[in-house]
C-alpha cells in the first residue's frame, strides 16, 4: 500500500472511533475511505478522527472530523478523549489544545486516566443550531413523531454544541422507544436543515440522566458526548438538572458533563485503545499492525 497513514481503533465508552495519524501530509481521509473503512466489519467505525498539522499558532494540530456516511462533522466529545488518550500515550503530554471547523478546543488527561474536554459554548438561536424556521425559544420547538393525535415523541430542545442536537424528553425508560426507526425520519427532517444527532433522555435525578443517541451520518450508537454536553445543557436551561450531571449511555460507560458558570460545557470520560493498522486515506484499503492485539 502507497502512502498510508498509521490509524487507531478506538473507543469512547463505546462511541466507535478511527484516529487517523494524518500529520505531515497535505492530503485529508476521503469520504469514500470513510464509506469503505466502515463497510467491513473490523473497522466499522460511528467517526474518524484525522489528526492534521497545526493550522493557527497556539494550536498543537487540526482535527478534522467524518462520520461513517463520509459527512464531516463539527464536533465529537468521544472521538476528542480518544485522540487525547493516542497523543498523550506518544508524547506523555497530558494538556492539548486542538482546532476543528468549530473552533479552538481545550482538552486534558487527568492522573485516573479519564480525560475532560472542553466542548465550547452551546449555541441556542434558531439560526445557529440551525433550524429552518423561527422559534423564538428553542427550550421546546414544534416537533412530533407518530400519529399526530398521540404522538411517540414530541417538543424537543434544540441545542448547537457545534453540531445540531434535537434532545426529546421521555419519563419512562429510553429502550422502549424505536430510535432506529424514528431517528433517520427526525435526523432528516426538514426543519434541520443540516441534519440533526436526535437524542432519547430520561431524566431520573437532578444529577443524573439515561441517554440514547441517533447520531448524524452514524446512526445509532453506544454513547455521542456533543449530545451528553447538549443534554445537560438543555436539562438545565429547562429546570430539568442542575448543571453538573452524570449521564449512563447505551455502551453501559458513563460520562460526566458539567456546563460552567463562564459558559464552557466541560464533557469527562474514559477512552480505550483497541488496535492498531494503517490504512490508505483515499481508498480506505487498510492492514493491521502485526503487533497489534487482535
Ligand atoms: N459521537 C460524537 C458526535 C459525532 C458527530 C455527529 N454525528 C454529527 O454529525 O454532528 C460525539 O461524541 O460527540
Amino acid at each position: 500500500m502507497a502512502g498510508t497513514a498509521p490509524f487507531a481503533k478506538m473507543n469512547g465508552i463505546g462511541n466507535e472511533i478511527i484516529v487517523a495519524d494524518m500529520r505531515g501530509r497535505a492530503d485529508r481521509v476521503t469520504p469514500a475511505a470513510a464509506i469503505a473503512l466502515n463497510a467491513d466489519a473490523a473497522t466499522k467505525f460511528d467517526q474518524i478522527m484525522a489528526i492534521h498539522d497545526a493550522r493557527t499558532p497556539g494550536t498543537a494540530f487540526f482535527i478534522d472530523i467524518l462520520n461513517s456516511d463520509g459527512s464531516g462533522a463539527q464536533a465529537c466529545g468521544n472521538g476528542m478523549r480518544c485522540v487525547v488518550q493516542a497523543l498523550a500515550a506518544e508524547t506523555g503530554q497530558k494538556i492539548f489544545t486542538f482546532e476543528t471547523v468549530a473552533g479552538i478546543l481545550n482538552a486534558r488527561q487527568h492522573a485516573d486516566g479519564t480525560i475532560s474536554v472542553d466542548m465550547g459554548t452551546p449555541r441556542f438561536g434558531w439560526q445557529d443550531i440551525p433550524l429552518a424556521e423561527e422559534f423564538r425559544d428553542t427550550r421546546m420547538i414544534e416537533l412530533q413523531i407518530g400519529p399526530i393525535d398521540a404522538p411517540v415523541l414530541h417538543s424537543p430542545s434544540a441545542v448547537s454544541m457545534g453540531n445540531p442536537h434535537a434532545i426529546f424528553w421521555v419519563d419512562g425508560d429510553v429502550w422502549s422507544y424505536e430510535l432506529d426507526r424514528f431517528g433517520p425520519l427526525l435526523e432528516n427532517h426538514p426543519i434541520f436543515p443540516e441534519r440533526a444527532n436526535i437524542t432519547i433522555a430520561q431524566v431520573t435525578s437532578p444529577e443524573t440522566m439515561v441517554i440514547r443517541t441517533w447520531e448524524r451520518g452514524a446512526g445509532l450508537t453506544k454513547a455521542c458526548g456533543s449530545a451528553a454536553c447538549a443534554a445537560v445543557v438543555a436539562a438545565a436551561r429547562t429546570r430539568r438538572t442542575g448543571r453538573s450531571v452524570s449521564l449512563m449511555t447505551p455502551g453501559g460507560g458513563s460520562l460526566h458533563v458539567e456546563w460552567r458558570d463562564d459558559d464552557h460545557v466541560i464533557l469527562t470520560g474514559a477512552a480505550e485503545w483497541e488496535f492498531s493498522g494503517s490504512f490508505d486515506p483515499s481508498t480506505g484499503q487498510w492492514a493491521r499492525d502485526t503487533e497489534s492485539a487482535a
